[in-house]
């Protein structure tokens, strides 16, 4: 079980949202196009403009306080050439950290075995999801393969949350394995403000956020006042796990 309290992932839409974030306090900023998918892709243009920004950022402040940044690849088929590809789009704009998504198919371990080139140049996380009854097999596949880390998120974002599909146990047996293959780890899916006490307990590293950021849900906008809250609660002393 981690001491400290998880991370926080904040995904945003646009380069304001990514402003917001930063100012809010997020660990990671998440460059994700809700509207396209649970890991709906920005374009290229867009990302090169934010690693623009979070160059810009490096200059600003000292390297402890500047948030992380990751970009998700989009909802790709199981082809591991095509998963190449779209992760390779989204390194070559300078982002450090690249989100893939696993769907499930028989063809997942494969498309994580063609990614262990750019995993060589590029922190790569596996994204899982918690809806489409996700293989803990495939995390040593992950770690073997040299990706840095591993998330479980929902697919169908009308299918419920995180916490609905898998309970803490699972949860935890998913952080401990990861961590026994040295992948980091992340926790999301339609998590609400009163998940977070139920998951610190898990000991993920980070926990992911976006409906609950926003006003008119997660395709709506990045509200600064829900992000305050979530940021908040997280770092509640009260709900850090008791020795
Ligand atoms: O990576 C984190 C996700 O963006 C979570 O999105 P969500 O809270 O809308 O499911």
């Amino acid at each position: 079980m981690s001491e400290t309290p998880p991370g926080l992932l904040a995904s945003v839409a646009d380069l304001h949202e990514m402003e917001l974030a930063r100012a809010g306090g997020a660990d990671i900023v998440d460059l994700k196009q809700p509207a396209f998918g649970a890991l709906g892709a920005w374009s290229t243009e867009a990302l090169t403009a934010a690693v623009m920004l979070w160059n810009a950022w490096g200059t600003q402040m000292p390297a402890h306080a500047r948030p992380a940044l990751s970009a998700t690849a989009g909802d790709q088929p199981m082809v591991p050439a095509l998963m190449r590809a779209a992760a390779e789009r989204v390194a070559t704009t300078g982002v450090p950290i690249v989100k893939l998504g696993l769907f499930a198919s028989e063809h997942a371990g494969e498309c994580v075995e063609a990614l262990a080139p750019l995993a060589a140049r590029t922190r790569l996380i596996g994204v899982m999801f918690a809806d489409e009854g996700p293989d803990f097999g495939l995390i040593g596949t992950l770690g073997r393969a040299g990706f840095a880390g591993v998330m479980i998120d929902t697919a169908d974002k009308k299918s419920g949350s995180l916490t609905e599909h898998l309970d803490p146990l699972t949860l935890s047996q998913f952080v401990s394995e990861a961590r026994r293959h040295g992948l980091i780890t992340g926790l999301a899916g339609s998590l609400r403000i009163d998940d977070i006490p139920g998951l610190i307990g898990v000991g993920a590293d980070y926990l992911g956020f976006r409906g609950a950021l926003c006003a008119g849900g997660r395709s709506g906008t990045l509200d600064p006042l829900r992000l305050g809250q979530v940021s908040a609660r997280l770092r509640a002393p009260s709900d850090l796990p008791r020795p």
